[in-house]
């Protein structure tokens, strides 16, 4: 049998096909962190890339990118509206975020999960070598492990969580609970970001599909948890993801983007304080926070408007589903006040682009920004703030970060606050745009060495190493009976 030996499958391919106003398609880069980790990781390694080509109704051909092979899943539009915005962004969203918005619990959406799910197993099943090594990726595709052992029982199959795995009592909300715990069983090793996660996890496999779990906790890239399924072992663990920081660092250091950065301050009335927000438009994010912190600092006159811009740069995101256009409306009408109220004519205070931004330009406003905002209201990991530093060889700049992130596990010399308490994120601001040189300097520096010395290319390294290797955590097995 041909194919490829190593092949990510994850909802999204990582270019979207774009329909241009004259009716013409061409590829545009895909939103989100998952993309920006695992395309670094693909590049140059001859695998495969199985995933939706982000627009109803389409199959392109296979197509060659970095010497990847892009094979494409195609979606329907009702699929899209049932499986992508229904199940996967209306129910398992946000249920995995905390229930921050209500879940919505559809038969119709589950029924296009499975239908959706089978479909993807089915195309990886086509395109991997024997005994190859696949990578599914993600809430979307949970079925996907167990549907493709079936299919393919050679194959050695890792699954990756990208978001939060969600504490016990709501997961157990989840009408599917066991089927869903069943597919990710079908895999030889489950990652997580957190140990939290993973630990969430042995306990509903013991406790929904009755298997013996190991005791003992999870570590960070250590301490596997086990599952055994039947014979097979199936191995749980932490790999917190990041990005690829030696290439920012340079990146960041170039002429043309100091430059930019420059005259990025200049463009914005060279204020003293540049803060800067970047974000999917996503309710998670907590960009209403962050909002309501700035509106206060400035009513409290704790913050001079003449001396202070906040840029906000959003990415669209998942347009047609409902908490989205509401959110969507409530963060426009919040920057309308705030500058309503204190912006001058060609002076606003916040600044709010809507639209993705080019790589080395979001680079040069990382390089702009005196302070960053990440305060999320629960975030897998958050890749933003490790981005923020690696652009900071300068050691000049401040990182406000929520405690409910992923990243705060590693980043624990930010300004760390909770965002559900605001006077915590105002202090948090305030903290950082009064810190004094020395502080900013020694706290960007800690920073960076954690950002440095964890790359993608480790979190990759660590995963498929312990995929390949079958290590075990060595604890005794554990049933549901000696809980
Ligand atoms: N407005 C924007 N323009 C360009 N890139 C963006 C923008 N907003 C977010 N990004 C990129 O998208 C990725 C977001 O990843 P992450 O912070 O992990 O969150 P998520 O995957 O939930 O969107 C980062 O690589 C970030 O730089
Ligand atoms: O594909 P979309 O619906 O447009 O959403 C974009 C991606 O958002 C999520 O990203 C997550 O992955 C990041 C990298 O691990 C992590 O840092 C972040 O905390 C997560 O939110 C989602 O999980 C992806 O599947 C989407 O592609």
């Amino acid at each position: 049998m041909t194919g490829s030996d190593f092949v990510v499958v994850a909802n999204r391919l990582p270019v979207d096909l774009e329909t241009l106003p004259d009716g013409s398609t061409r590829w545009k880069r895909s939103p989100g962190g998952l993309v920006t980790a695992l395309e670094p990781i693909l590049r140059g390694t001859q695998g495969a890339w199985v995933g939706w080509p982000g627009v109803p109704d389409v199959e392109p051909e296979p197509l060659i990118e970095d010497g990847v092979e892009l094979h494409s899943v195609p979606l329907s539009a009702q699929e899209v509206s049932d499986y992508y915005e229904g199940f996967s962004n209306a129910t398992l969203w946000p249920l995995y975020h905390d229930v921050i918005v209500k879940p919505e619990y559809d038969r119709k959406w589950w029924s296009a999960y499975v239908e959706v799910n089978r479909r993807f197993a089915e195309a990886t099943a086509k395109v991997a070598a024997d005994r190859a090594t696949v990578w599914i990726q993600d809430y979307q595709l949970q079925l996907v492990p167990k549907m493709l052992r079936m299919l393919r029982p050679d194959l050695t199959i890792g699954f990756f969580l990208h978001i939060p795995f969600p504490p016990v009592e709501l997961f157990m909300q989840l009408p599917w609970r066991t089927e869903i715990v069943e597919g990710l069983l079908g895999a030889d090793l489950i990652g997580f970001h957190l140990p939290g996660g993973a630990q969430n996890f042995l306990y509903l496999a013991r406790r929904l599909a009755g298997q013996s779990t190991s005791r003992g906790s999870i570590g960070v890239r250590s301490k596997l948890g086990v599952v055994q399924v039947g014979f097979r072992t199936v191995r749980v663990g932490a790999f917190p993801i990041s990005i690829d920081s030696g290439q920012l660092d340079e990146a960041s250091k170039s002429k043309s983007i100091r430059d930019r950065a420059k005259q990025i301050r200049k463009d914005l009335g060279s204020p003293k304080h540049i803060m800067l927000g970047v974000d999917r438009l996503d309710y998670t994010k907590g960009i209403d926070v962050r909002l309501n912190a700035l509106r206060e600092l400035l009513d409290e006159k704790r913050v001079d408007p003449e001396e202070t811009a906040l840029v906000q740069l959003a990415t669209p995101s998942r347009e047609r589903v409902d908490s989205y256009v509401k959110m969507r409306g409530d963060i426009e009408q919040q920057v309308g006040r705030i500058n309503g109220e204190y912006a001058r004519v060609g002076h606003p205070v916040v600044h709010y682009l809507h639209r993705p931004v080019p790589r080395d330009e979001l680079i040069a406003f990382f390089v702009a920004a005196d302070v960053m905002l990440v305060t999320p209201l629960r975030d897998g990991m958050n890749l933003v703030a490790k981005e923020y530093v690696a652009c900071h060889s300068d050691l000049d700049g401040a990182l406000v970060l929520s405690e409910f992130t992923g990243a705060a596990a590693e980043l624990r010399q930010a300004y760390l606050c909770n965002p559900h308490d605001l006077d915590s994120v105002k202090d948090a601001m305030m903290s950082a745009i009064d810190q004094d040189r020395e502080t900013r300097r020694r706290l960007m520096r800690a920073l960076r060495r954690q950002v440095l010395t964890h790359d993608v290319d480790r979190w990759a390294k660590s995963f498929l190493s312990a995929l390949g290797n079958g290590e075990v955590g060595g604890s005794a097995l554990m049933s549901e009976d000696e809980r």
